[in-house]
């Protein structure tokens, strides 16, 4: 039976959300720490645990089919690879900082200095789109540490919530791009094997979709209804159904989980009560 081969990080950041999001689809694997190679049990699909940084050539070389990879590092190394899903975690951004006493007015900065970087193609040509020149010194980790001990005069890497920045004496001056872990595919993926990633992908959907919305319970009494059902924007209408109490109603809905901080003070003016917020496990439009 063909399989869709599968990359996913073997340890690090992407590990664990990888492995849930493919769960969350139905479809279990073993979580990749003793095997580097793991069969689904439930689909046809063979999961190869490596490095993050090593995926895209084996997309490239198709030996692999797809990959669960941070979007930068495609950009960094995957030429030619496309995606089509976004996947919403690990999102992050790539960014040059400098040393915080520097007075940074703009990118003319980095004319002529040294720039430390594990992303050395982002950084070459994000400058050279700007017209800058600078040296660019490839180190693989810690790369914030550099200008500390005089390696560097700025830094490019990634960046999420800016601690490890402001810790090392940084400070972010330009955001390059930004990252998340996205559903790579190789160029050289078979037509059978196609078949089987618009299975997965429609299943992915399903659970982005359901991880974006929330299932709305509350109670209303009958003569509100109409001004509840208006601010409750769902699927299609909301169900309404008579509570055991007379003159009162159930409603039941799906709304965007963001929207429902929005609405929640304005339902309970309406005249909600009683109101329960639950998660959808999968969603079919
Ligand atoms: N601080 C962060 N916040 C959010 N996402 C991040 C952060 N750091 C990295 N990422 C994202 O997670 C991906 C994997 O990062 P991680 O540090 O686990 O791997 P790595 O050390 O770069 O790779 P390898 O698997 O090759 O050792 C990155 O490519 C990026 O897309
Ligand atoms: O803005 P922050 O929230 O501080 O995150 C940014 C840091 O996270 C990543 O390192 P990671 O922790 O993955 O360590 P690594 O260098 O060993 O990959 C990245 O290389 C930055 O150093
Ligand atoms: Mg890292």
């Amino acid at each position: 039976m063909t399989k869709i081969r599968i990359a996913i990080q073997k340890s690090g950041r992407l590990n664990e959300d990888s492995i849930e999001i493919l769960k969350n689809c139905g479809i279990s694997i073993d979580n990749g720490k003793d095997q580097l190679k793991a069969s689904a049990r439930n689909f046809p699909m063979e999961v190869f645990y490596l490095r993050n940084g090593d995926i895209p050539q084996y997309l490239k070389d198709g030996v692999v089919d797809i990959a669960i990879i941070g979007e930068n590092v495609l950009i960094e190394k995957g030429e030619g690879i496309g995606f089509d899903v976004r996947l919403g975690f690990s999102k992050c951004k790539v960014s040059l900082a400098v040393p915080k006493e520097v007075k940074y007015s703009s990118i003319n900065y980095f004319e002529g200095k040294r720039i430390a970087t594990s992303y050395p193609n982002t950084v070459k040509g994000y400058l050279k789109e700007k017209g800058i020149s600078a040296d660019i010194h490839i180190i693989n980790g810690s790369v914030e540490i550099a200008p500390n001990i005089g390696l560097a005069d700025g830094i490019c890497d990634i960046v999420s919530s800016g601690s490890t920045l402001f810790k090392n004496g940084l400070k972010e001056v330009e955001v390059m791009l930004k990252s998340e872990a996205v559903l790579a595919v190789s160029p050289k993926i078979s037509e059978e094997r196609k078949k089987i990633l618009t299975k997965l992908q429609f299943r992915i959907e399903a659970v982005l979709t359901a991880r974006q919305s929330k299932y709305v319970l509350l109670n209303a009494p009958n003569n509100k209804l109409d001004k509840i059902i208006s601010l409750l924007p769902g699927m299609r209408s909301p169900t309404v159904l008579p509570l055991a109490e007379e003159g009162w109603s159930s409603v039941h809905t799906v709304i965007n989980k963001n929207k429902f901080w929005e609405v929640i003070d304005e339902l309970k003016q309406a005249g909600a009560e009683g109101i329960l917020v639950c998660p959808i496990e999968k969603m079919v439009l």
